[in-house]
């Protein structure tokens, strides 16, 4: 069945275009992102989201999506998505993060010449035969100073476009190294700096628990009077009540909102005020950044949802088209000895250690990581997904290392890993081989070379003559037929193990028969 994806907000056609195109069922249904109801009750039968900012994708509406894999958002800001609920359920979250960068900062260049020289008013005016050629006097921009609050990609393009018109910027952003700074021609400044020195604020980070509310009263009464303020990242970022009253003081000379509080936004109290000129989240509006974004997402989602690439996602690592199909079976190795570690656990883990040697130690390996994590947790957790396995494991206080290193082995890929428990340590560790199948090459410091079977006996034994004799005896008498049977001892008479794939499940009394033969250890069933 091919994957379906649900268009739930007004993405540019080009999306649908390029699912069909990749072989991906896609259905526009705009209007669903509007009305959580409906969509909560269409989720369960798709495989990807693609929305834009209408869509809410709440707890809720992740709890009916029982086969989707990837929400992806057609734009930047994913405050839409709640994350945390996303992740839990294993789906991963990818955004756009600057097909419409460019859109969005000439949007806020336009507010700020708007609020300069009032054309929205003056417009009104002219229209409706009024010729107040004296009531609107501007102010020159160049040569004011203009305060960036986060310089990443928008407001790095912010600044560059406002050094083109001659004003001067300060930037303040935690993140923005003095170097950048300088090479983008921006003064890094502290907030107060900022506040104290700005004509124009502009702001452009995401919308956070640092940042929300950073124009806040105490904030907006540090400012210059006659300041000009502009948002078109993120309302919350600005105390619009505060706002509110500054601008009615007159302290704060205009702003220009992009972004609101309470969006959509109908009866805003700040639409009442002369000095204020808003526009509806439009900052990314533009045909070009729409079909962008739209492109660039659908081929995002299409990359995972065909061929496991990761890109863009908020809550996994990167992998690339290229790389995706180099770390397939590297993945399925990583989670089938997480799932044999799982299975071979008497207790909980405490901590899960994977050590990836040789060629693929230079690899992207925190997803091999997460993959044998999830196949780890999977005994107890039927849902786990190497999305979810991370932030489960640190729910659970399991702490997880990842040691990459060169080759020490005759393999040209080894992955090793250790689960240390109550009991004492687990160690298992395997390679892909030639033909593209993931091998079990050692249990504990025990040889053996396995493949991985869906039925599968294992069994620890004291190694004594007579054993294998006895093992197949019980199982021939059961009617079970062994299809594979790999054996390892650390020494003669010392430990042994055995691995054995059989066609079809082992009859409970048959693995009671096989605990009960002497000198065995540990007899379970496994499933891969
Ligand atoms: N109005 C609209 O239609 C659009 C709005 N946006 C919004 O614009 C905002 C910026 O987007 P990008 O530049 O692409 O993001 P970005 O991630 O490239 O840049 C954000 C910057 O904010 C900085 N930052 C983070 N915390 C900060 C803090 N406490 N104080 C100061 N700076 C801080 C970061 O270091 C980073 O440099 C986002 O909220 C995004 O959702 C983006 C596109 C369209
Ligand atoms: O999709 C839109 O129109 C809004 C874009 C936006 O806010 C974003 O990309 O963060």
């Amino acid at each position: 069945m091919p994957p379906r994806v649900l268009i739930s907000d007004s993405l540019s056609p080009a999306a649908v275009e390029i699912f069909r195109l990749r072989g991906i069922e896609a259905d526009f249904e705009p209007s669903l992102g509007k009305d959580k109801d409906r969509l909560a009750a269409a989720i369960a039968a798709y495989d990807g989201l693609a929305i834009r900012s209408a869509t809410r994708v709440t707890a809720d509406v992740l709890a009916r999506a029982d086969r989707l894999k990837v929400v992806g958002r057609a734009g930047i800001g994913v405050d839409n998505v709640d994350i945390p609920a996303a992740t839990a359920k294993g789906v991963i979250v990818m955004n756009t993060p600057s097909g419409n960068s460019v859109t969005t900062a000439e949007h806020a260049i336009a507010l700020m010449f708007a609020l300069a020289r009032d054309i929205p008013a003056a417009d009104a005016s002219t229209k409706r035969g009024r010729w107040e050629k004296n009531r609107f006097l501007g102010v020159e921009i160049a040569g004011k100073t203009l305060g960036v609050i986060g310089c990443g990609n928008i407001g790095a393009i912010v600044a560059d476009r406002a050094l083109g018109l001659k004003m001067r910027v300060l930037a303040f952003d935690p993140f923005l190294t003095e170097e950048r700074a300088q090479a983008i021609g921006v003064e890094k400044v502290d907030l107060d700096d900022l506040l104290a020195r700005a004509d124009v604020i502009s702001l452009h980070t995401p919308l956070n628990a640092q940042t929300r509310n950073i124009l806040s009263a105490e904030a907006l009464a540090k400012t210059r009077r006659g300041v000009r303020i502009i948002n078109c990242a993120r309302g919350g970022l600005v105390d619009e009540a505060a706002l509110r009253r500054a601008l009615e003081d007159g302290h704060v000379g205009g702003a220009a909102l992009d972004v609101f509080a309470v969006e959509p936004a109908i009866d805003n109290p700040l639409f009442a005020l002369e000095n204020v000129v808003c526009t509806p989240h439009l900052g990314a509006s533009t045909a070009e950044a729409q079909e962008k974004v739209a492109l660039q997402i659908a081929e995002q989602m299409s990359d995972y949802l065909t061929r496991g690439a990761v890109s863009n996602a908020v809550n996994f690592p990167s992998i690339s088209a290229e790389e995706a199909p180099r770390l397939a079976p590297f993945v399925a190795l990583a989670e089938k000895l997480g799932l044999l570690v799982g299975q071979i656990a008497r207790c909980g883990v405490d901590t899960l250690s994977v050590t990836f040697e040789g060629a693929i130690a230079r690899e992207k390996t925190k997803a091999l990581t997460a993959a044998a994590l999830a196949g780890m947790l999977r005994p107890i957790l039927d849902s786990v997904n190497p999305v979810s396995a991370p932030a489960i494991a640190k729910e659970r206080g399991l702490s997880v290392d990842e040691v990459s290193r060169a080759a020490q082995s005759d393999y040209e890929s080894l992955v090793t890993l250790v689960a240390k428990t109550r009991d004492g340590d687990i160690k298992v560790a395997g390679t892909v081989f030639h033909d593209g199948k993931p091998r079990l090459l050692r249990i504990g410091e025990i040889n053996v070379d396995a493949e991985f079977a869906p039925s599968m006996i294992y069994t620890e034994n004291e190694d004594r003559p007579g054993y294998i004799g006895r093992f197949a005896g019980a199982l021939g008498e059961s009617q079970v037929n062994i299809a594979t049977f790999a054996l390892g001892r650390d020494r003669p008479g010392g430990r042994a193990v055995a691995l054995v794939a059989i066609d079809g499940p082992l009859p409970e009394a048959t693995l009671a028969e096989l605990r009960a033969l002497p000198g065995v250890k540990q007899a379970i069933t496994l499933k891969f």
